[in-house]
């Protein structure tokens, strides 16, 4: 890259909420330089092609929906088509395992139960959070339950332990992390953005994919932008003065801009070397971290499963929740999440097996892949899901501009926090600020 280049805007990250900021700076004119640290934009969304023999597989973020409306605009400026997850759109077996038991009943004599359980769990989202996108409309009342983890919510209510077993099951998947380290507001917001509607939460959360994967709508976007995108450039660090800001690569190189946006996850923020240092509410924030660093797992399973399924287990298993992705000729595709990515090796056939036995019992594993996103450097995490009080503490603080640098992000957006949708959100707003500093224009 050489030394001593200039741009008006730099901007670290190349995922959604990079490329989408970078769109929208590069549309008004300004020269906009991306940096990413991977080989490959798309952060942590990585469809890939031939993950497993013969299908192209969505590694990290997924699913998307019309109650996520900063996407689902995306989605339809470049006419990109959905298709279902069929152990979400029409499951027909509920396998779970409460009490150290397994079972496994038809769906819908499992559906009412599991409906009312996760209802309980965010009974009092309207009265905190009557505008989703507006997370501090009603702050008192925000601040009562950002105290609360969800797992303090389940305890609280007055559930047999089979029961408190399968809410936990189903909310640990959902925070890709055990419920005693996942903030409730988060379930709350999701019940919330879907309209106050627990089936609207599943559909929404995981029903519609994109046919071509995310990487055709992240390309789409990257497509659409005149920003220069340098891939496999770690940034080092950021270092602002009055008239502008230098940010050095880990190679070494350095580029000068007038602003800079941070669209890097929350996680890996302590990896760049801020200059002067990012405020101290900021650097409590990275150090405690977003607690979200589950596992993904695609598993090619074999053997009599001819129906689409999905099961629940609570969060002491490595795999604690898994859903047909598709019926095969010779068996299923599953989907597999689990509470502690570092813990499952994804690719290791032995392990997964293990796993998935104690939810079905005898089960062959043909092939099975995923990425650790928890030891991913870049990443430091899965999606973004705030510990019990961060709500409260770290979001309106990680928007904050420090002088010339601004931030996005889905780990800092106000609606679909951790989702695509947020990265898209968070790059709106980056763009929006930015240009109103330029312009002298505050909007
Ligand atoms: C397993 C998994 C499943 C998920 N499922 C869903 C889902 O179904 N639906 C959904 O909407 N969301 C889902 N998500 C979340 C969603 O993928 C993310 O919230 C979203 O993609 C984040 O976008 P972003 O741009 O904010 O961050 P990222 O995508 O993480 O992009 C940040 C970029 O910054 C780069 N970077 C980091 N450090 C540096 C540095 N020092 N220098 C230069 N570049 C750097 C990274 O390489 C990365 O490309 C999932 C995530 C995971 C991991």
């Amino acid at each position: 890259m050489g030394n001593n280049q200039s741009c008006d805007v730099v901007i670290i990250g190349a995922g959604f909420a990079g490329i989408t900021a970078s769109r929208e700076l590069s549309r008004r004119g300004y020269d906009v330089v991306v940096l990413e640290g991977r080989d490959r934009i798309g952060g942590r969304t990585w469809y890939k092609d031939d993950a497993l023999p013969g299908h192209s597989l969505e590694l990290g973020g997924t699913w998307v929906h019309w109650f996520q409306p900063h996407a689902f605009a995306e989605i339809s400026r470049y006419n990109l088509e959905l298709v279902e997850t069929i152990g979400v759109s029409a499951p027909e077996i509920a396998a779970t395992v409460t009490g150290g038991l397994r079972k496994s009943v038809p769906y819908e004599e499992a559906s009412a139960a599991i409906e009312s359980l996760m209802e309980m769990v965010v009974q009092d989202a309207r009265e905190v959070l009557e505008r989703p996108f507006e997370p501090f409309y009603h702050q008192d009342a925000l601040e009562v339950v950002d105290k609360l983890s969800i797992q303090d919510r389940i305890d609280g209510l007055d559930l047999t332990p089979e029961e408190k077993d399968l809410a936990n099951g189903l909310w640990t998947a959902m925070g890709s992390a055990p419920c005693g380290d996942v903030g409730l507001v988060a379930a709350l917001r999701w019940y919330a953005l879907s309209g106050f509607d627990i089936n609207a939460v599943f559909d929404t959360v995981g029903r519609y994919k994109l046919k071509n994967g995310t990487r055709s709508l992240i390309q789409a976007i990257a497509d659409d932008s005149s920003a220069e995108i340098r891939l496999s450039t770690p940034v080092a660090a950021v270092e602002q003065s009055d008239d502008g800001v230098v940010v050095t690569t880990r190679q070494g190189d350095t580029l000068r801009a007038q602003y800079v946006v941070v669209a890097a996850p929350l996680n890996t923020f302590g990896a760049i070397d801020f200059s002067p240092a990012l405020s101290a509410a900021k650097q409590a924030g990275i150090s405690e971290g977003q607690p979200g660093r589950g596992s993904k797992a695609w598993v090619h399973v074999r053997g009599d499963l001819p129906k689409p399924f999905f099961a629940v287990a609570p969060e002491n298993h490595l795999i604690n929740y898994v859903v047909t992705d598709k019926v095969l000729d010779d068996g299923q595709l599953l989907i597999a999440f689990g509470p502690e990515g570092a813990d499952l090796n994804a690719s290791d056939v032995d392990q997964v097996s293990a796993e998935l036995q104690k939810l079905f019992g005898d089960l062959e594993v043909v092939a099975t892949t995923g990425h650790d996103w928890a030891s991913d450097e870049f990443s430091r995490g899965t999606w973004c899901m705030f510990r019990p009080g961060q709500t409260t503490r770290l979001l309106a603080e990680l928007q904050k501009p420090e002088g010339r640098v601004f931030f996005a992000g889905s780990d800092l957006a106000n609606g679909w926090n951790g989702f695509i949708d947020g990265a898209i959100e968070s790059g709106i707003r980056a763009d929006r600020e930015i240009h109103a500093r330029i312009s002298g224009n505050p909007s």
